[in-house]
């Protein structure tokens, strides 16, 4: 068997895995790779049209997400991966490619139209190789391949379906569902490789490797082209289309112009520096838009022109075409077809932008508008003085417009924020593990309940308590869902003073980040002497790399913090150590926070 001297071949390198898929981490890390996880920021959006076939468009993802974090990892990490992993799962059936459904009425769309069916799922993996030279730069060689394993579903009743959807396990897998869990009783039969489906075709990779590296003569590399394609039939298998791509940065740099003194600058470079240059533009135009309520009205009144949006949201005519037109530059509107003096919404925008949408975030970008703006208006001041600028932002907006605004109001626009980020990131976070096993949990800082909502659907034997300030448990009523649960409870307390309720379960969402390294022990003292052993402590952040290089989400969010600190996984896993929690799991969810279980000792 090839399978464990080729994983050993990799020891001592810097392997790195482009990918947030915890599936992916987890096939990899039980096949004995050690490796770094840096997922890509390569967007899939390549126009499925100019592929052939199905399985193209999956390879050709899979490339561009590996190039991307192996071109990124020498600047942004400061070091050069030997060896970079990226790959794509999709789903086709009826000649669609399905990937991650982007809400739960896609997910309805894609799981429906697999009820009965056969279909087939491709993974596309992309293998980079990266080769410093003396002078730094580097030489890439790309090895490509795909898998197929064919996989039956039984024929689904539209309340199994809803009752699927429902559980939050389809939103960050292709196709709508995961066999390894829940969707497992949805499948009669699979011919082919199970991990393939999951997201990874190990049996497959190994074999690749064992080429690369046991059979090294076949894998002969030219070292002349810019991008040459490597057609040595010994080093085909099937479904591979070894492609051995060489790029170095200097070539690059001639071809394109990076580095040289003389010539035009490099395409991919400029377009970067202009989307972060342009950053805030586009966040305005999407505050704005979202203050105006300009998704809800093409919601509920699609195809209108600039001038009856003006006339709806009371602004001038010439000021609403310029944001209508941004705002389809930006994909969150679109002319009608055929019309194109008329505006609707994106499906982004039906997702995600609609203030009554299930995973609205119209709240939380209430509160970027109104809150952290301002605050990073003041960003140069924050970094001269190293002190937040909370009180300043606060003292200047009870002078200006918000004086009218009872605090009342304001306390209920900063729980609407936290309100509509949770239910987005509740489902992620509530199914990361399997819960099962605690009975009673007790969310701290729960703020309106959303999370512990999710938590009582996603385990049916789980009832939560929220525990938060009683200012904030007098209001949590403006945003009870209509059919509110009765396994959800609200305890009004400061968790810094006052005594916990007890659980089998602690949830800590959003939370320690915000707080000093003083508070943060002061709670996590808290909850140990209240937790028996056994007990659990799920955390829910968005956690650092180890090398503190990224995710830039989490280190942009540092520079707004008032008195707390981003950390990664590591540091956490140190800190809930010393209060005697051990942990046991770690979770990229897909989703805009990560998770971490720890169990009392
Ligand atoms: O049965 C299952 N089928 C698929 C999955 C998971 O689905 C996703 C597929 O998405 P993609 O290939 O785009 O990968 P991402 O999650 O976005 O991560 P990258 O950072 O690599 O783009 C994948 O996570 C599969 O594991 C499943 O879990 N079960």
């Amino acid at each position: 068997m090839v399978l464990n001297p080729v994983i050993s071949k990799l020891a001592g390198k810097l392997v790195v895995l482009a990918s947030a898929s915890p599936r992916r981490q987890e096939i990899l890390r039980n096949a004995g790779l050690r490796f770094e996880v840096v997922p890509s920021w390569f967007k899939e959006t390549l126009d499925k049209g100019l592929f052939k076939a199905p399985y193209e468009y999956a390879v050709e993802t899979a490339k561009q997400k590996a190039l991307e974090v192996a071109r990124r990892m020498p600047f942004k990490h400061l070091k050069t991966p030997d060896i970079v992993i990226g790959a794509d799962t999709i789903v086709t059936v009826n000649s669609m490619i399905l990937e991650k459904p982007v809400d739960k009425q896609d997910a309805y769309r894609m799981l429906s139209s697999l009820s009965g069916k056969e279909h087939s799922v491709f993974t596309g993996v992309a293998i980079v190789l990266c080769h410093e030279k003396d002078n730094q730069e580097v030489d890439y060689q790309m090895i490509a391949f795909y898998e197929e394993t064919k996989v039956k579903f039984a024929d689904l009743s539209e309340d199994m379906l809803w009752e699927y959807i429902n559980s939050g396990e389809p939103m960050d897998k292709a196709g709508g569902y995961g066999i390894q869990a829940l969707g497992g009783m949805l499948v009669e039969y699979v011919h082919g490789d199970f991990l393939n489906v999951v997201g990874f075709p190990l049996n497959h990779f190994c074999k690749q490797l064992d080429i690369i590296y046991n059979h090294s003569s076949s894998f002969a590399v030219e070292k002349k082209g810019i991008m040459s394609k490597h057609n040595d039939g010994e080093f085909k298998s099937q479904n591979c289309e070894n492609v051995i791509i060489q790029l170095n940065r200097q070539q690059e740099g001639e071809q394109s112009g990076t580095g040289t003194r003389d010539s035009k600058p490099n395409k991919q470079d400029l377009e970067r520096i202009c989307e972060l240059m342009d950053g805030f533009k586009a966040s305005k135009a999407l505050f704005t838009a979202s203050r105006f309520c300009v998704f809800d009205l093409l919601h509920n009144k699609p195809g209108l022109d600039a001038a009856r949006v003006a006339e709806e949201i009371k602004a001038s005519v010439k000021g609403t075409e310029c944001l209508l037109e941004a705002c389809v530059s930006l994909g969150l509107s679109r002319h009608k077809k055929k019309e194109e003096s008329l505006f609707e919404n994106t499906d982004l925008a039906t997702s995600f932008l609609r203030s009554d949408a299930p995973f609205s975030l119209h709240g939380y970008i209430r509160h970027c508008n109104e809150t952290l703006w301002p605050l990073f208006s003041h960003l140069e001041s924050a970094v001269h003085e190293g002190v937040s600028q909370h009180e300043k932002v606060k003292r200047h907006k009870e002078r200006c417009q918000d004086s009218v605004c009872s605090s009342q109001e304001l306390k209920l626009r900063f729980m609407s924020g936290m309100h509509s980020f949770a239910k987005v990131t509740a489902a992620a976070v509530a199914t990361a593990f399997d819960l099962s096993r605690f009975k009673t949990a007790c969310d701290l800082g729960g703020c309106t309940g959303a999370m512990a909502y999710e938590f009582t659907k996603a385990h049916p034997g789980m009832s939560v308590t929220v525990f938060d300030l009683p200012a904030v448990i007098e209001m949590r009523e403006h945003f009870l869902p209509a059919n509110s649960d009765k396994k959800v409870s609200f305890v009004a307390g400061d968790f810094l003073k006052e005594d916990l309720p007890k659980a089998d379960l602690y949830i800590l969402a959003r939370v320690l980040h915000d707080l000093t390294d003083e508070k943060l022990h002061i709670l996590l003292r808290k909850i140990a002497e209240s937790a028996s052993p056994g007990c659990g402590l799920l955390l829910s952040e968005i956690f650092l790399d180890d090398d503190r290089g990224g995710p830039s989400r989490g280190l942009l969010q540092a520079l707004s913090l008032s008195e707390g600190k981003q950390r990664s996984a590591s540091e956490y896993r140190l800190l809930l150590e010393r209060h005697g929690f051990i942990t046991a799991h770690f979770r990229h969810t897909g989703n805009l926070l990560d998770a971490m279980l720890s169990v009392k000792a």
